[in-house]
Parts: structure tokens; sequence; C-alpha cells
């Protein structure tokens, strides 16, 4: 008994553990609707290359971008956070929107100064309020990423959801912000189900 118990305990270890690179690579990259394969990422960087999809919640950014008339050509762009699924995506998105970018990230030192110069702003952190007023170009344009808890004893769930910019500072300041909730969450979704039918009409070869 104990020793056939140890015999599964080994195989469900080896279950238990998810590899996040082996299922990013399992997943067919026609059905990748996340746009998380390294095939699709790795065309997205590439000059001259077209991914099969864009993430959904950098793709959600750029769709707002676009919707509000925002132009991004020769602007000037900081995105707060690196992460595979948000940041970076976000950044290689702009880059290919022709604006110039920056990158900022946990070890930048003096995030503020980079933001300070920048026309647009995605932050997509998960430090709620970090980003202030006083960090804000007037005029800027701020795309709010973070979907923070916080705790609030007055609402039913007793937590409320906040972004990484502190919004009550940063809307007087900039020309544009997107809030939290009701603002590039929503978008992530519908750009799933975006992706989700592109997919769809491509394996059925429907235009
Ligand atoms: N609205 C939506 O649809 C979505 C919202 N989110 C939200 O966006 C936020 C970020 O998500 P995700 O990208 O997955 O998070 P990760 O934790 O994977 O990445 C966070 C990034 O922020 C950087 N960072 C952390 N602290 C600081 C700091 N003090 N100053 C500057 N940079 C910092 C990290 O730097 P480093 O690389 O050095 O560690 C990292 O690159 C979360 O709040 C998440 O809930 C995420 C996905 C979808
Ligand atoms: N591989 C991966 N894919 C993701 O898509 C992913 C992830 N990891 N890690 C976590 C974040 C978070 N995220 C949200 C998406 C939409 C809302 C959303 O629609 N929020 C509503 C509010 C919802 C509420 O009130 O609870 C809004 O902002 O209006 C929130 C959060 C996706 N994420």
């Amino acid at each position: 008994m104990e020793k056939s118990f140890r015999v599964s305990l080994s195989s469900w270890i080896s279950y238990q553990h998810i590899n996040e690179q082996n299922i990013l690579n399992a997943v067919s990259i026609e059905k990748d609707v996340d746009g998380f394969h390294p095939l699709n990422i790795g065309r997205l960087a590439m000059r001259g290359r077209e991914p099969l999809f864009v993430p959904c919640t950098p793709k959600g950014c750029i769709e707002l971008l676009h919707r509000y008339g925002i132009n991004i050509k020769g602007k000037k762009a900081v995105v707060i956070g690196r992460s595979n699924i948000v940041g970076m995506p976000a950044a290689l998105l702009l880059q290919r929107e022709d604006a110039t970018i920056s990158i900022v990230h946990s070890r930048t030192k003096n995030p503020e100064e980079f933001i300070r110069e920048a026309d647009i702003i995605i932050s997509a952190v998960g430090q709620p309020n970090m980003v202030r007023g006083n960090w804000i170009k007037p005029g800027a344009v701020i795309i709010d990423v973070g979907i923070n808890p916080v705790e609030d004893t007055k609402s039913p769930r007793g937590y409320r959801l906040v972004g990484d910019v502190c919004y009550e500072e940063a809307c007087k300041v900039a020309s544009a912000i997107t809030p939290v909730p009701g603002g590039v969450g929503p978008m992530t979704i519908a750009m799933l189900l975006s992706n989700t039918l592109i997919s769809a009409k491509r394996i059925h070869n429907f235009q």
C-alpha cells in the first residue's frame, strides 16, 4: 500500500507541475486566441511579419486609442510593466504604430522621469494608485490596465477595484483616461471574442 502510494505520489507531482512554456508551446497557433504562443509573439516583434493573433489586453488598449481618434504615430509612449501578457506586447504594438517607446519596470530608477515625458501612458503593474497626478504631462492620454482590489468596508464585496493610476489626480491633468472598472477590463473580454471569431472564420475559410 505504502509503496504504491509513493509511486502514485511522484506521478501526481509531475502531473500537478504545470509548466507554462510547455502549455504555450502545445497550443495550436491557429487556435492561439490569447496570442501567447512564442511564434505569435515573435511575429509581433518582427518588422514585415504579422501575428495570427494579437494578445487581447494590449489589442484592447490600441483599439481604445484608435476609436477615440488618438494619434499614435511619432508620439512618445511609456509602458509601465513588461509582462509577457500585457506590458511587452503593448510596447511592441505601440512601436508597430510608430510611437517611440520607453518601458518602465520594477528596476527602473526614477520612473516618473520617463512617465513625465510621455504623450501616451499604458500602465500594467498591479500597484494601486502608483502613478500620481504630478507624474503626468498635461494633456497626456492614459490607458490604465491595472485591476487592483483595495479594502472597502462600504462596498458589499468588502473591496473595490482601482487602477495603477491615481484617477482623481490624473483626470485633472490628462486629456483622456480609462476608468477602473469599466475601462480596459471589458475591452480584454471583447478582444478575446474578436480573436475567437477570427480563428473560427480562418479555420472554416470564411470571409
Ligand atoms: N484589464 C485587464 O484586462 C487586465 C488587467 N491586468 C492587470 O494588470 C496588472 C498587471 O498585470 P500583469 O502584467 O499580468 O502583471 P505582472 O505581475 O506579470 O507584471 C507586472 C509588471 O510590473 C512591473 N512592476 C512591478 N512593480 C513595479 C513598480 N513599483 N514600478 C514599475 N514597475 C513595476 C514588473 O516589473 P518586473 O518585470 O521588473 O518584475 C512587471 O513587469 C494587474 O493589476 C492585473 O490584474 C492584467 C491582465 C488583463
Ligand atoms: N492569462 C491571463 N489572461 C488574462 O486575461 C488575465 C490574466 N492572465 N491574469 C489576470 C488578468 C486580469 N484580467 C481581467 C480581465 C477583465 C476584467 C474585467 O472585465 N473587469 C471589470 C470589473 C469586474 C468586477 O467588477 O469584478 C472591469 O474592469 O470593468 C478584470 C480582469 C484578465 N487577466
